[in-house]
């Protein structure tokens, strides 16, 4: 049978958004109790209000630490009203039944993420507040919780549906929504404390999204985040679960640019990428890297688009593209075809740490953010590479390290003309990325050669040289290294070193 509501605890931190929640119980003659800076709110509405501390006889202390922490609060929320006993001690302790709670908790990961002062941080840990929902979540067959400001629209919705009568599946699914939002607070506060040591792996995530699958349509699928914090969609249909391992894969590739950089990836690894004077060119060349590979993939850009690189992109069938941002007339283009997803990249802040479930754990690990310079290209053979080698070798070495493991790239003025990933032998990348390379019509003469991993025998530097490779770059560190450097001593190959592996999986 539905419980109707006769009294509501209310303490927020913020606000706004009241207004009709307020308006809607008042119109049901609930009375309202609450605490100091939500009292004032209440009473500058119009309404009239009870104060906690009249409740508890207990002022207010210790700069508002405790409020509304008292056994008169807790037991008129956690008395169960079927309960003979525990009504026997409602008449004993005079406790005034409270049916309804709505709590909005210090803003403790706003302060953080703000900057916050350590002192600024403590204070605003919620101690009351989260009691509150705590309790009225436990006591749900009871009392109905609306644990934050984001559920304003919904607790409206229900106390509106029936003059403020709720059935206990309701105040259930409401009290779930409250131990998400408690749990979620304790994680962030936990998180903070634990900044420095990762002792444990505690996750929460506010926004989820069910994808319409997996990686293959037998699979059920989510995502756990929200990606309007990183894009803005323009148009297109659902992203997938593929779709969103492709745009992490990109996103961390382009980012590696300065220069106006396209590329297009599959499965998570570029088929095409290259860097030119403009975003056009730069576009024309990733194609031309594997047109075929191209069909059906994800571009990024990290400049905008526009209508000359529209035109050109809409003659291909593509599943995502994102770039910072795109002309007017470029959008005409790109629009024309509306399962297209469009995306606009907004932030580029970027998480410190990544996961993966293997077994019955969770992997986690700092991403890979080192980047290779000039500078770190250390050369080991008699020939030295050229300034234009040298850029190239910088330019494959950043493509393979974003390649997955095996990984061989092949790169020529500063365009991806073939790479090898995924393979179990590093020879057997090598061979896949020169008859892709030659497969495409590419000369690989004063082609550059990156490497994920090093050599663990010469017969990578003589692959490549016989293909007409003349400058190499892989991080060393085989027993076997001079092997390798001898080859390339013997054949002419440049190569350099440097002392940092790529692995991806
Ligand atoms: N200490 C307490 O007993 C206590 N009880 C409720 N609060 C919080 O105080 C805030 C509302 O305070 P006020 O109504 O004075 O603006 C809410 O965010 C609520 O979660 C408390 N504050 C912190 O723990």
């Amino acid at each position: 049978m539905d419980k109707v509501i006769k009294r509501a605890l209310i303490s927020v931190f913020h606000k706004e958004g009241l207004q009709e929640i307020l308006k809607t119980l008042n119109d049901a003659s609930v009375e309202f109790v609450s605490t100091g800076g939500t009292m004032e709110y209440i009473k500058s509405q119009g309404y009239p209000c009870t104060s906690v501390e009249s409740i508890t006889s207990s002022p207010e202390m210790l700069d508002g630490r405790v409020k509304t922490l008292h056994p008169k609060v807790f037991g008129g929320i956690l008395a169960i009203r079927e309960n003979e006993k525990h009504q026997e001690d409602v008449r004993k302790q005079a406790l005034p039944l409270i049916d309804l709670v709505i709590v909005d908790l210090y803003p403790f990961e706003e302060t953080v993420a703000n900057g916050g002062t350590p002192e600024e941080i403590i204070e605003k840990i919620d101690i009351g507040g989260i009691s509150l929902i705590r309790a009225a979540a436990k006591n749900y067959k009871d009392v109905l919780i609306c644990a934050s400001r984001n559920q304003y629209s919904s607790l409206i919705g229900l106390l509106k549906a029936k003059n403020c009568a709720t059935s206990e599946a309701e105040r259930r699914t409401f009290a779930k929504e409250a131990f998400a939002v408690s749990s979620a607070y304790d994680t962030a506060i936990f998180n903070y404390f634990d900044e420095d040591s990762h002792s444990h792996l505690r996750i929460a995530a506010d926004e989820q999204k069910t994808l319409r699958y997996g990686e293959n349509p037998h699979q059920r699928g989510i995502f756990f985040g929200d990606l309007n914090q990183v894009f803005d969609k323009i148009q297109g249909k659902e992203l997938s679960y593929n779709n969103l391992q492709d745009i992490e894969a990109g996103v961390n590739l382009i980012d590696e640019f300065t220069a106006p950089t396209f590329a297009i990836l599959k499965h998570g690894n570029a088929c095409g990428i290259a860097s030119r004077g403009t975003i056009l060119e730069a576009y024309i060349k990733a194609l031309e890297g594997d047109p075929i590979s191209a069909f059906g993939g994800v571009m990024i850009s990290n400049r905008p688009i526009d209508e000359e690189t529209a035109k050109e992109i809409d003659k291909l069938f593509l599943e995502v593209i994102v770039a910072p941002d795109y002309d007017t007339e470029a959008l005409k283009h790109l629009t024309r075809k509306q399962n297209r997803i469009i995306l606009t990249r907004k932030n580029k802040d970027k998480q410190h740490w990544q996961y993966k479930s293997v077994l019955n754990g969770v992997l986690m690990q700092e991403y890979d953010n080192a980047t290779e310079t000039k500078a770190d290209m250390q050369c080991v053979t008699q020939s030295t590479p050229s300034e234009d080698e040298i850029d190239d070798m910088i330019f494959a070495n950043k493509v393979v390290k974003h390649s997955k493991s095996n990984a061989i790239t092949l790169v020529k003025d500063s365009q991806l003309i073939a790479s090898g990933v995924g393979q179990t032998s590093r020879v057997d990348s090598l061979k896949q990325a020169i008859e892709k390379a030659q497969g495409f019509g590419f000369d690989l003469k004063g082609a550059s050669m990156g490497s994920d991993a090093f050599f663990p025998f010469p017969d990578c530097v003589e692959l490549a040289a016989k293909a007409g490779i003349t400058a190499i770059v892989q991080p060393g560190g085989s027993i076997k290294d001079q092997l390798s450097i001898d080859k390339a001593n013997e054949l002419g190959v440049s190569m350099c070193l440097t002392g940092v592996r790529h692995f991806k999986h």
